[in-house]
């Protein structure tokens, strides 16, 4: 996959030189390009923003400086393109799973009140574009938001994870456990502090195993993200499950 992120500040971008990410660049996996915006801006002061019209605060990024920088990184490709906003659809783990079966992604980082919008109405006409919300809150830029959806759309990559890790069974993953949170997790000693392993995790049981953690993934669910238990259907939380 070849990841393209255009932003004002591309030192944001350098966690992705380690670990998972920076493996799956190693690797060949990944091939994550990332562009200064500025580059594009000719002016002495390489200017990206100007006031909004309609008035109201901050500053609105400028379409031309964006849609030069675009035409360069994409040429006459058609890579699929983020926008990071408040305002965008949410970021899922089924979102992530979808992007990470894309050949090429580009990613633009905004800044101040966003981008003017015709930049994304100009590439909508040939790219598909889509403005991606990471949560209900405002950053300062997209950048932080590019980092946890190509941590997220990584990670899916076949190769990525060592086999010690799986997405497969992630919380939000199709499967038995999908749209469950994750229930806790233990590792040796059995007796740490005086707080002891649950025992049935020690049965070698693994029915039991299983059926434990479902229902510890249902209770966290149910205490923590009720509107997603609300979502269960009734099968989920059968008869036992009830009591809750
Ligand atoms: C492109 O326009 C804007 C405007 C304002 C801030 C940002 C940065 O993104 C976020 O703040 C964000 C993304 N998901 N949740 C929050 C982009």
């Amino acid at each position: 996959m070849r990841l393209d992120i255009i932003s004002i500040f591309p030192e944001y971008f350098a966690p992705l030189d380690v670990s998972l990410i920076g493996k799956a660049r190693e690797r060949g996996t990944l091939d994550v390009r990332v562009h200064q915006l500025r580059d594009w801006a000719h002016d002495v002061h390489k200017t990206v923003d100007d006031t909004p019209y309609g008035g109201g605060p901050g500053m609105v990024m400028k379409p031309e400086v964006w849609g030069e920088a675009i035409d360069t990184v994409v040429g006459d490709g058609s890579p699929r393109m983020i926008v990071p906003t408040p305002s965008g659809r949410p970021f899922t783990q089924e979102l992530a799973q979808e992007l990470a079966d894309e050949p090429w992604l580009l990613f633009a980082c905004g800044r101040y009140e966003g981008i003017d919008s015709r930049v994304m109405d100009e590439y909508a006409t040939r790219l598909r574009v889509d403005e991606v919300s990471i949560g209900d809150y405002v950053l300062a830029g997209g950048e932080v938001a590019v980092l946890v959806m190509v941590e997220a759309i990584g990670r899916l990559l076949p190769g990525v994870l060592g086999n010690a890790q799986s997405a497969v069974d992630d919380s939000f993953a199709p499967g038995s456990m999908q749209n469950l949170v994750e229930g806790p997790v233990y590792t040796k000693p059995p007796v740490w502090r005086g707080h002891e392993v649950p025992p049935v995790l020690l049965s070698g049981h693994h029915g039991n195993v299983a059926r434990w953690r479902r229902d510890q993934a249902i209770r966290r669910t149910v205490r923590n993200r009720p509107e997603l238990a609300r979502e269960l259907d009734p099968g989920t939380l059968d008869k036992h499950d009830r009591k809750l």
